[in-house]
Parts: C-alpha cells; structure tokens; sequence
C-alpha cells in the first residue's frame, strides 16, 4: 500500500494558469454550482448525520433511443453530469421504446440551445429528447473535501491534506477544526479506498524519538503498517517511530546521489528511509537510531528488502555512533585508501531541531591518529564524507541561519567544502526546513574545538539553563 500526501482541495493549489485550462476544457467543478452543492443546512455539522445530506433537485437531461446511444455520447460527452457513485448514462425506457437516459451539468446547459444542437439533430435527436429530470442525491454522492467544504467554517481555513501510512490518515489539524474532529475522522474513514484508522496529530514532536503522539479519531486502533517509499517496502509501528511522508522526496533525492559501492553512515536512522534503499543500490550502510523500535524496524526493513548484507545497524546515540563505528570504518578506509579509490562517503544527519548540535563530534575525531601519524593526513585523495545535516530555520534569511547555524555548531567556516543549502520543506508558517550539504576535510577532523576556559564555563552555564527548561517545557519540534 502506498504512502501519499493528499491535497484533498487541489483546486485551492491549482495555478491560475491551471484554472485557465481546465475552463478551457470544459470541466465544471460541481461545487460552484449550488445546485450541486450538500444542502446548506449541513454547514456547521459536528456529529455526522449523513441523512441530512439527502437533496432532490431538477437535472437536464437527453434521452435517446437505444440504438443511437452510441452515436450520440461522444456529441455530449463532455456535458456529463460527474458525481460520485453516480451514472450519468442509465437504461431507460420511455412510452415502450427502450432508451438511454443522459444526465447533463446544470451549469453549461440551461435549454437546448446549450446542447450542440446541429451534430445532435443529425442522429434525430431534437428538443423533444430534451427535459429536465428528479434526481435525489445523497451523501455519497460526493467527495471527502466536497463534503468536508460544505460542513466547515468557511471563513476559515478548511482541512487543506491528510498524510496516507498505509491503511492509516493521519491529521494534523488546526484548533479551529478540533470541534469537527470526529467528523472529519468518519468522513475520511467512509471515503478514502482503503483506509482504517484516522489519527490526528495530539501534539508537537516532543519526545527523543520523535515520533508524533496519536489521538485515534476513528477506525480501528492498529498502527503497524506497511507502506511503499520510492520503490522500497517499509513497516513499522507509526504509534512508535517516526514516519514522514512529506520527507519522501528528500530521501529519494539523496539515494539518487549514491552509486553502488558508495558508503552511507545514517546517523538518524530511523526505521531506514535513506539505507534500506541505499543498501539495495549496494552501497555499504552503516545504520543507526537510539529509538529501539526504530532499530527493530530498521533491521526488518533491511530484510524484508533482501539487503541486509549490505548493512549494519547500531542502536545507539548518534554522538557514540559518530565517535565509535564511523570513526572505526573511516580510519579502516583511509588508512587502505589507494590511488584508484572512486565510492564516495556520505553522512546523513536528519534530526532537524538538533543534528546541528552533534557536528561537533566531527572536530578534532582524528587529532590523535594525525599526531601519531597512522593516517596520512598530507595526502591528496583521502575521500571525505559529504554530510548532509539537517535544520530547520524560522523567519526571513532562512538559509543563511542555517548556514550560521552549521558554522557555529563546528566552530568553523565552511569555504571550498560548501557543496550547497538545499530547501527540503516548509514545515509551518515561518518555518523552513534546509539541507545544508559540505565536506569534511583536514581541519575539521584533525583540529579539536578549543574551548576557553571561561567560554567552558558560560557553556555550562547555558546548557544548564537549557536543559532545565526542556524538562519543564518539553516541547520541540520534528
Ligand atoms: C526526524 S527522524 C528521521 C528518521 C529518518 N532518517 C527519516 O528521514 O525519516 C530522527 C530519528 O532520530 C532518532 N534519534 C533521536 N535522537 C537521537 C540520538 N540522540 N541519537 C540517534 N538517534 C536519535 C529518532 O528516534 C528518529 O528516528
């Protein structure tokens, strides 16, 4: 089962270019007709009555005889009335004769000079064939948002998308909305193929794991999923890792960059967006999350996908797994490292309200062997990692904060080693999220911060302050 970010009014994100062209088409959309529309008395709903959605109205409509039936659609094709659970062209027998009732769009055709008349009388079908008919709609004859747009306030924001997590929708929705919460969730549990559980999204992340605290709206309480990401199968519990759909193009972007044989260290794994599909493109995966439902998975995911020889997984913190294992297999590299050598190294850092905070590990990881000399920091083609870390950056100049952000966390200016500061998502209003992309080099790994003695303690000081209100406050994001 796929994962998709619905834009459930895709109207409202169509270019006004794009409008244009579907006027130009001639497609109707039935909610600017009112005729069309749920009645009005169900604007305001909160508990779903899905009786009150029950209208009679008075359609356009052609009826022709059976054995012109295929003749005339194509004339009228693009005059159908489209609904949900709807058939515009049903059998229908008028004074003996059996025939085809066609039902029309009330918004291009009024009369029958509407209709292209000429081409119609050609297959003798005249304004006698002409009539408008009863037809009684009903609540399923429309769609989630077209429901949903006739019962929310409208002077507010409507319910804009919904994440799909396998048989899961998940919802974050705004406080305004909170009221029509159950509703929403048995609207979307009644017309999304193959949904169970609709959850809503309780609050900001704000635990270590990152994984988002679930009100269940409706449905069934079953959060192990299964789900597709470019190509690769994943599952996992969604109530107890983190799961991102809106990341789906970011992580495609960055497997695209590697070749087979290239190296991949993830410091934040996850349960392996980035190396089930990196270890399926062979490239060696050095996998790692603190979250232990997370590393579960993760060591699911790699064999589930049939790749798990390409990988190894750590359940650790990402300091450790930065100063340990990536360490252990770089020195490994570069201490073999030969002429020819062409994989690359790349390190993803995704944990965007702190990756920044473990650059630091970087600094000074190879002082030592640079003192002693078992690694010959002198020579030319010694094969840095490209890291790409993560962060998020809120207000104006967001991509020179992050880039700050970086530099501050390293201690250190990034020049020549600067591939590039990728935009990845907007994550809330005023609030981005970038990838900033660079290599490590000779200073970086060989030159250990050097911390004043009074900066030491200034340092203590904030993070002291800092940790104490984490643990009152308890609220980050993503
Ligand atoms: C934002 S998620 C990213 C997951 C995955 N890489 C993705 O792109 O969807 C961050 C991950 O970092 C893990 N994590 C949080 N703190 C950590 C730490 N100190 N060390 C290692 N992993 C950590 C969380 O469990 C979570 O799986």
């Amino acid at each position: 089962m796929n994962k998709i970010i619905i834009n459930i009014f895709s109207a409202a994100n169509t270019s006004i270019r794009n409008i244009q062209i579907i006027r130009q088409r001639h497609f109707w959309k039935n909610m600017d007709c009112e005729l069309l529309q749920p009645p009005c008395e169900v604007q305001g709903m909160v508990e779903l009555k899905r009786e009150k959605f029950a209208k009679a109205i008075q359609i356009p409509r052609l009826w022709v005889r059976e054995e012109k039936a295929q003749k005339v659609l194509p004339v009228v094709k693009k005059l159908l009335l489209k609904m949900e659970k709807l058939k515009p062209v049903k059998p229908c027998t008028l004074n003996e004769v059996d025939g085809r009732e066609i039902l029309l769009h009330p918004t291009p055709v009024k009369q029958w000079e509407d209709l292209p008349c000429n081409e119609l009388e050609q297959h003798e079908v005249n304004k006698e064939n002409f009539a408008f008919t009863q037809i009684q709609l009903t609540y399923d004859n429309w769609r989630a948002d077209e429901i949903l747009k006739a019962v929310l306030p409208k002077d507010e924001e409507g319910l804009t998308s919904y994440s799909r997590i396998g048989h899961i929708v998940h919802l974050n929705l705004r406080d305004h909305l909170l009221p029509y919460k159950n509703l929403i969730g048995l609207v979307l549990l009644d017309k999304v193929a193959n949904c169970k559980t609709v959850v809503n999204k309780a609050s900001t992340i704000d635990n270590t794991y990152r994984n988002f605290q679930l009100e269940l709206l409706c449905g069934e309480p079953i959060y192990q999923v299964e789900t597709k990401e470019n190509g690769v199968f994943f599952e996992f519990d969604f109530s107890k890792v983190y799961w991102n759909p809106r990341l789906s193009t970011e992580h495609e972007r960055i497997v695209q960059m590697l070749k087979p044989g290239d190296v991949l260290y993830d410091v934040f794994a996850g349960v392996g967006p980035f190396s089930v599909p990196a270890a399926k493109k062979k490239c060696t995966v050095l996998a790692n999350d603190l979250n232990p439902e997370s590393f579960r998975w993760l060591q699911h995911n790699l064999k589930r996908n049939k790749c798990q020889q390409m990988a190894q997984s750590f359940n650790k913190d990402g300091r450790d797994f930065i100063l340990q294992d990536i360490k252990q297999d770089l020195a490994k590299r570069w201490q073999q490292s030969k002429e020819d050598e062409n994989y690359k190294i790349h390190i993803t850092m995704n944990l965007p309200a702190m990756s920044v905070e473990f650059l630091s590990a970087f600094r000074g990881l190879f002082e030592r062997e640079c003192h002693e000399k078992t690694i010959n920091f002198e020579q030319d083609n010694l094969n840095y990692p490209l890291v790409h870390v993560y962060s998020f950056a809120k207000g104006t100049n967001t991509k020179e904060l992050v880039l700050q952000l970086v530099e501050d966390n390293l201690k250190m200016p990034l020049k020549d080693n600067l591939e590039g500061i990728y935009f990845v998502r907007n994550v809330a209003p005023n609030k981005d999220m970038y990838r900033v992309s660079f290599h490590l080099n000779k200073e970086i790994v060989t030159q250990p911060i050097v911390v004043q003695p009074e900066e030491e303690f200034e340092n203590h000081l904030k993070r002291k302050t800092e940790g104490e209100q984490e643990d009152m406050t308890n609220v980050s994001q993503i």
